[in-house]
């Protein structure tokens, strides 16, 4: 199996990151080696072990639903008899990162683009790149979720109103995109768990995240996320902790046109900084929120 062409470079918020071709392509699926299917078993199983009680039950429940196993790279097409019927989404295949603003346009047409191939066994650990585990695993069974599914939906809109507006909004709409989609918390009666699917598709990460006394770990704001930035090469710095779904749907109904032109005028921060105000999750003392600079 080849591996994909990389097309251009995109100049983005993170730097340069390598653009594939943005067309849609059928899965290969009968030119997937043993090695291939060898690694989604591998990784799949992984995550399976160590997902439950640190994954919110929202993703583990579609991960069963929608019927993926270890055994095998799942089919697109029997993936998409069940996701259609569930809430009307379609998963397509794409040779990789795709430019923000045909990413938003696929969602906003309730496609999902998923990776055709999959990372080596010597990738297994980290991969720069969405690939075939992340887009799949990592994203799609919370698109069995009707709200969930609606609100991708709402995201791909907002993704092309904002490449409407301008490059720092559609930049502000991505980092929001990051910090929840991507590399998104929950605070639960149990404690916080995870939903965004950058982390669940990684196991260091998964671990890392709840456990590790390194990152930030700041209540969900809508403006602050918008002017944090983020790597795309390393564990997050930060992490926003949303008190439920709701919350996050609430946050982005309004429309962002008056906040963006309101962010011009405004800073970015670095994705390690806390500010005053912040919103501190404490793992130390349970629930406790601290505003940064009470303590
Ligand atoms: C929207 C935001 O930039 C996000 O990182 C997008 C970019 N392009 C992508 N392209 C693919 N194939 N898969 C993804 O998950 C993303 N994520
Ligand atoms: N409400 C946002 C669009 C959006 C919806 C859902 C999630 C993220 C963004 C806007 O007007 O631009
Ligand atoms: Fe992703």
């Amino acid at each position: 199996m080849d591996t994909p062409r990389r097309v251009e470079h995109q100049q983005t918020d993170r730097g340069y990151i390598p653009v594939y071709a943005t067309g849609v392509i059928e899965q290969p699926w009968a030119s997937y080696s043993a090695t291939d299917h060898g690694v989604w078993a591998q990784l799949f199983r992984r995550q399976r072990e160590i997902l439950p009680g640190r994954a919110c039950r929202e993703f583990l429940d579609n991960v069963e639903r929608i019927g993926l196993g270890a055994d095998a790279i799942p089919k697109f097409d029997d993936l998409n008899r069940v996701l259609r019927r569930a809430t009307g989404w379609e998963l397509v295949g794409v040779e990789g990162l795709l430019p923000d603003h045909v990413f938003f346009d696929h969602l906003a047409h309730r496609r999902f683009p998923v990776t055709w191939w999959i990372r080596k066994p010597e990738q297994l650990d980290y991969i720069a790149e969405p690939d075939l585990f992340h887009d799949l695993f990592g994203h799609v069974p919370l698109l069995m979720n009707p709200v969930f599914a609606d609100y991708m939906q709402a995201y791909g809109r907002g993704g092309m109103k904002a490449h409407g507006i301008d490059a720092d909004a559609l930049m502000n709409l991505t980092r929001l995109y990051w910090y929840t989609v991507e590399f998104g918390l929950i605070r639960t009666g149990e404690g916080l768990r995870i939903y965004g699917s950058g982390i669940v598709s990684s196991k260091g990460e998964s671990i890392y995240c709840l456990e590790s006394d390194a990152p930030n770990r700041l209540g969900f704001d809508l403006e602050r996320v918008m002017r944090t930035r983020y790597k795309i090469d390393t564990y997050q710095q930060t992490y926003f902790v949303i008190d439920g779904f709701e919350q996050l749907f609430e946050a982005t109904r309004p429309d962002f046109a008056p906040i963006y032109a309101k962010l011009k005028t405004l800073p970015a921060y670095p994705a390690g900084e806390v500010l005053p105000g912040d919103r501190v999750y404490h793992r130390g003392t349970g629930e406790g929120w601290v505003r940064s600079g009470d303590v």
